[in-house]
């Protein structure tokens, strides 16, 4: 029997354990804040944005909403993050990725304060993690972590191909896996456009991590009896529903739920572990500038 993994109800488990750091804040007399800036029309952003917003109020981290038109200078955007930087009321700062093309998005992940970045996206962050002392896990790669650690899923010597190689989901899920860690200590192999033979290398994984933003790449063909397979794709397709389409993963789910021993679903599966770990690292973020000790589920 293949196991469905449900990213709502991990993601339901993790906001209910932010509650004891949140009240260990209150105490102090702080509220954790994260300000979200969207400067992007479109639609899945948007709703990203504001699902978002709504996991705040649920869990009572005050959430600030700064929208930017995408037709702006880029110095609009800019001046929006020096002005977050300075406010000491503001602990986490996010900003919507993608970006407009006029907009140099190094330049905006460089300028967010290390301490506020939230997404662990600024140069600082990605170097800490890489040498294997985090402050802020990239949101995706370690709800995944999170995932897995609840699915029994064991990481420790285990061959994960990672298909992807984004700055958001394939470069630090490689890194996170290869850590000497309770959630990693595994052998990693990142797969991407360039790869020969991708069949030949998913099929020898015990996990799939599928983050390609290509929809339903992956079928059970590709497969090993047995592997676990992770979805990270969230793609939009066009198809005959009130809203006018569909969400489907990187993953061929019926094909690949025949050969796979766990699988997450799109939706449901990873999307709400993202916004789950950005609480997380919100209430952290909040923790380290007010110096109170939090505990993080
Ligand atoms: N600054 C950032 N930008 C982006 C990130 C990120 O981590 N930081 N990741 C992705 C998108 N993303 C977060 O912003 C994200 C994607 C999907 C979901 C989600 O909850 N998906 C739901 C379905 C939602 C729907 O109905 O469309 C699910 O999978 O169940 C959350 C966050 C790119 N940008």
């Amino acid at each position: 029997m293949t196991e469905i993994i449900d990213g709502n109800a991990v993601a339901a488990e993790i906001r209910a354990g932010l509650a004891d750091g949140i009240a260990t804040l209150a105490d102090a007399g702080v509220t954790p804040c994260l300000a979200t800036v969207l400067m992007s029309d479109d639609p899945a952003s948007q709703t990203y944005v504001s699902m978002k917003h709504s996991d705040c109020e649920e869990v009572g981290i005050e959430a600030r909403d700064y929208e930017i038109d995408p037709e702006a200078p880029a110095d609009d955007l800019y001046a929006t993050i020096d002005d977050l930087n300075a406010d000491p009321s503001v602990h986490g700062i996010l900003v919507q990725m993608p970006l407009p093309d006029h907009v140099d998005e190094r330049e905006v992940l460089r300028r967010i304060d290390p301490a506020k970045d939230v997404d662990g996206f600024h140069p600082e962050n990605v170097g800490r993690l890489v040498a294997g002392h985090p402050r802020f896990k990239p949101c995706t790669p370690h709800g995944i972590q999170k995932l897995l650690a609840a699915a029994d899923v064991e990481t420790e010597g285990a061959d994960v191909v990672v298909v992807g190689r984004s700055n958001i989901v394939g470069k630090p899920m490689a890194n996170l896996l290869i850590q000497k860690s309770k959630l990693g200590n595994a052998t990693v192999t990142v797969c991407h456009s360039r790869t020969t033979d991708l069949a030949a290398k998913t099929r020898a994984a015990d996990v799939v991590v599928a983050a390609a933003g290509v929809p339903e790449m992956i079928d059970g063909e590709m497969l090993s009896e047995g592997c676990v397979v992770v979805d990270v794709g969230i793609n939009r397709v066009e198809a005959d529903t009130e809203k006018g389409y569909e969400l489907v993963g990187d993953v061929d789910f019926e094909s690949a739920k025949e050969k796979a021993s766990a699988i997450t679903p799109v939706p449901g599966g990873v999307g709400p572990m993202t916004r789950a770990m950005l609480l997380w690292n919100t209430v952290k973020a909040a923790g380290d500038a007010e110096a109170v000790d939090v505990e993080l589920p």
